[in-house]
């Protein structure tokens, strides 16, 4: 940038505010900016913030003063050209302010805010020789005042561009932020000695040895590398870490590792204890294809020749895992990068573990709850184009934002799975849909993979927009699991019910047990929304417009239909049957382990929900007991469903497939099948052919008879004609808009109106304002707007329109006060 030349930079600022915010360059800071770098300006009344630069130009902003830019934070940019773009389609797309996807693309590590304070380190160890005279000052300056921000530093340090002393202050745990110190995980971390890379071999090791052993006052350091040796540092010309604690234990002085790793011989490095344990044996070998898998992966690789997507549907336990396995080598060995997205990280230890076992260090795992120090490192690893680390990504739907610099392939595991999307905060985006978006910048492939695919994942393969590859038999041959229904309704008559439990599926379980078999049951906890339903038939009230069943307003006590808004008083008696015992149902996991102790007296049961795995580590801690057979019968709630591999598993019950089916959702069906597939796939995985048993008052519905038919096909005719006849994707897009008010009244004005501006441009597509199933929500109201768009008419343009009707919706005065929450695609 030219020295006196006056220039303005666009910021993007973490509010949630569409537009960037134009400030003035002073002319000191010319030779500093550059776009994608962070910079601290003020914002609002005397506050400072902190946002990345995306735009530099001459225009003189109009009808204001712009304001000045404070410090630039960064050196080099931290965020790539690709990652802007994507950033900027979330923001379209889910109709998301660019400040919001911001915050939600950038590991918390980044986000140093003006109001981030910085304090000395309650762990501080380290030599203070190793500080430059920069560290050095602001390490002197919090001796003295505890804490400081950034604008304090830069004060302190005379300079604008602060950012590398303070991260390097980080690094070296002179300093925490605030932030960090407050988060209650901070990983176990210990200090380790290890070879530079310059001395990773036999013969530059000798030389160095020799020379120390020549020169009398290097008898210390020569101490030190010999201990490092001995400590089997440094073995077949490989060098591993050892602890720094061990050889302080040995006799070695901390200053003298501290002078090998200012000379650039040893170097000290912090590591996480738990990543070092995992990585260890990445050499075991790929498994060999079974001619299915072949035929697979030959018609996958023929499949990309021609389409960029193409999608996966292998039956559970059809050893989809090892196909993407060769696919990742491929890409490895091009010197390609891969993401591997999975629904929930917590829930998937076991394929991370399947992974890291293949292909050790090069898997890095990125997930937002935990691992903040592996975050930031796999952020900057990919950013500085490191291809010697973390080649795989596997993540939860936040790593599509990570600076991928060469993507090959993403695959996309249980791509059905609705916790893709993210809900709360915006952007509400979906994970597996942005990840095609994102494979467009890169040119790269997509894999999506599932027993059960969302319906307009399939609609898309048969429309010929994906590919489409299929796998119909478990590996090794192995039957799929033989389903059976337990009629309760039944059941109860005859009185073979012990609480929940039919007597079909005790016998069963007893069965299990007594062959020293494992046992899944199955309680869908989601249906917390009481349905009323009849004791003895099963029935429940349905809505007449709709092919959805009505849920039960206990404070209004009518029943009522979320999507038309029709309602009826609850009736006396059911018309089917005429009892009159008529209640709500439900029940849950936790009730479940209670009564199993008292039915099998005995038996191992462990919860996996949840409230049982809150603490770290909880849920591995489950999964492997239930592997070393420490459990008898694993309980759980969508949990158990997911991608689960155990191999002495012949026994799973679905405790209540009714709650599941009458969901007052246009989704139920779709779920219900994909759930109940999905936990029956987890029986008879290695052995033998699996037993599934469904509990339900309704065993002939039609979507039970196709989970026992292992019919996702019909599943999939059927439902798309329903989807069809009522204005539901994949026919139609939807977007729905929430309204949040404290004042009912209010909202309900101000509702009809955005309704009836909607309705100006979009008609009859605008259903609603009605309220959600949930109606207030922290004192509160909500009221949602509905609008089914065609699924061929142009995003852009539906968003545009919307976006102006809400604008002019929020230009009268007396509309401020309300709160709009759009969620577009919902789920
Ligand atoms: N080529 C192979 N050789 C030996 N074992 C295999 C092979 N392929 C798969 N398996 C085994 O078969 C089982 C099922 O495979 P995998 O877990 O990959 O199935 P999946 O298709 O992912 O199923 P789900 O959709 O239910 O998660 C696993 O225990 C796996 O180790
Ligand atoms: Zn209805």
């Amino acid at each position: 940038m030219e020295e006196r030349k006056t220039y303005f930079v666009d910021v993007i600022l973490p509010v949630p505010i569409n537009n960037a915010f134009t400030y003035r360059v002073p002319f000191e800071m010319n030779g500093h900016i550059k776009t994608g770098v962070r910079v601290v300006v003020p914002f609002g009344r005397s506050k400072l913030q902190t946002g990345i630069i995306i735009k530099i130009h001459e225009i003189v902003p109009e009808g204001y003063q712009s304001k000045y830019v404070e410090a630039v934070l960064d050196e080099t940019p931290i965020i790539t050209g690709k990652q802007f773009k994507l950033w900027n389609w979330i923001s379209e797309y889910y109709m998301s302010p660019l400040g919001d996807v911001m915050n939600a693309a950038l590991p918390s590590n980044f986000k140093l805010g003006s109001e981030t304070k910085v304090l000395l380190h309650p762990e501080f160890e380290m030599n203070l020789d190793l500080l430059t005279d920069k560290e050095y000052q602001v390490y002197e300056a919090l001796e003295i005042q505890k804490e400081l921000d950034l604008k304090e530093i830069s004060d302190i340090l005379g300079i604008k561009t602060i950012q590398p002393v303070i991260k390097a202050l980080i690094e070296k745990r002179v300093v925490i932020t605030q932030e960090d110190l407050k988060q209650k995980y901070t990983p176990k971390t210990q200090l380790f000695v290890e070879l530079s890379e310059d001395y990773q071999s036999d013969e530059q090791l000798k030389a160095i040895i020799e020379v120390f052993s020549e020169d009398k006052r290097k008898k210390k350091q020569l101490e030190v590398l010999l201990t490092y040796i001995q400590l089997g540092g440094f073995k077949q010309g490989v060098s591993k870490p050892i602890l720094r604690a061990d050889m302080i234990e040995q006799g070695v002085s901390a200053s003298s590792i501290n002078t090998l790793d200012k000379d650039d011989i040893l170097k000290i490095r912090r590591i996480e204890i738990s990543r070092l344990e995992s990585k260890e044996d990445a050499d075991k070998e790929f498994m060999e294809l079974s001619s299915e898998q072949q035929r697979a992966l030959n018609e996958i690789r023929e499949s990309f020749t021609s389409k960029d997507v193409t999608l996966l549907h292998g039956v559970t336990g059809s050893g989809k895992t090892e196909i993407y396995v060769e696919l990742i080598q491929e890409q490895l060995d091009q010197g390609k990068q891969v993401l591997f997205l999975l629904p929930e990280i917590a829930l998937t230890t076991q394929l991370i573990q399947r992974l890291q076992r293949y292909f050790g260090d090069k898997v890095g795992v990125y997930h937002s709850k935990f691992n903040q120090n592996e975050r930031v490192e796999i952020w900057n690893s990919l950013l500085h184009n490191d291809t010697s680390k973390f080649q795989i990504v596997l993540g939860a739907r936040s790593a599509v934002f990570l600076p991928f610099r060469s993507l090959g392939l993403i695959i996309v595991d249980e791509e059905h799975e609705s916790s893709f999307k993210q809900y709360d905060p915006s952007p509400r985006y979906n994970g597996r849909d942005t990840a095609i978006v994102l494979r467009a910048f890169h040119e790269a492939k997509v894999l999506l993979g599932s027993a059960t695919p969302a319906l307009e994942t399939y609609f898309n393969a048969e429309e010929g927009k994906y590919g489409l590859v299929k796998l119909d038999k478990r590996f090794g041959d192995l039957q799929m699991p033989e389903i059976f229904t337990a009629n309760i309704k039944k059941e109860k008559l005859q009185k073979t019910m012990q609480s929940d439990f039919s007597g079909f599926l005790v016998e069963h379980m007893k069965t299990a047990l007594e062959n020293k078999e494992q046992i899944i049951l199955f309680q869908n906890r989601r249906g917390y929304n009481p349905v009323w339903a009849c004791e003895v038939c099963g029935w429940n009230p349905h809505c007449k417009n709709c092919d959805v069943s009505l849920t039960y307003h206990k404070n209004s006590n009518i029943l009522k239909c979320h999507y038309c808004s029709y309602f009826t008083p609850p009736v006396g008696a059911c018309p089917k049957c005429q009892s009159n015992r008529l209640k709500m149902i439900g029940f849950g996991t936790e009730k479940i382990e209670d009564e199993l102790s008292i039915i099998l007296p005995g038996v191992r049961v462990q919860r996996l929900d949840l409230d049982t795995t809150r603490q770290k580590n909880s849920y591995e801690n489950i999964l492997r007991d239930f592997d070393d057979r420490k459990i008898d019968i694993l309980v759980g709630t969508q949990m158990v469903t997911k991608g689960l591999d155990f191999d002495n598993v012949s026994l799973v019950g679905i405790l209540d497939a009714d709650m599941m089916l009458n969901r007052p959702d246009f989704r139920a069906f779709e779920r219900s099948y994909q759930l109940m597939s999905q936990v029956a796939g987890r029986s008879g995985r290695k052995k033998k052919r699996g037993t599934v048993i469904i509990q339900t008052y309704d065993p002939d519905h039609w979507i039970i008879q196709h989970v026992i038919n292992h019919d996702y096909m019909g599943l999939y005719k059927n439902e798309l004609i329903e989807r069809k006849n009522y204005f539901y994707p994949p026919f139609y897009k939807m977007i729905n808009l929430t309204l949040k008010h404290k004042d009912p009244n209010k909202l309900d004005m101000m509702a009809a109106d955005l309704a009836d501006r909607m309705k100006q441009v979009f008609g009859s597509r605008v259903l609603g304002p009605e309220f959600p199933v949930v109606k207030r929500i922290q004192n509160s109201y909500l009221k949602v707007i509905r609008l089914k768009v065609e699924r061929d008419a142009s995003n852009k343009k539906v968003k545009k329109i919307l976006q102006k009707k809400i604008d002019e919706f929020y230009s009268l005065a007396h509309n401020k006060s309300v709160r709009l929450v759009i969620d577009v695609d919902p789920i």
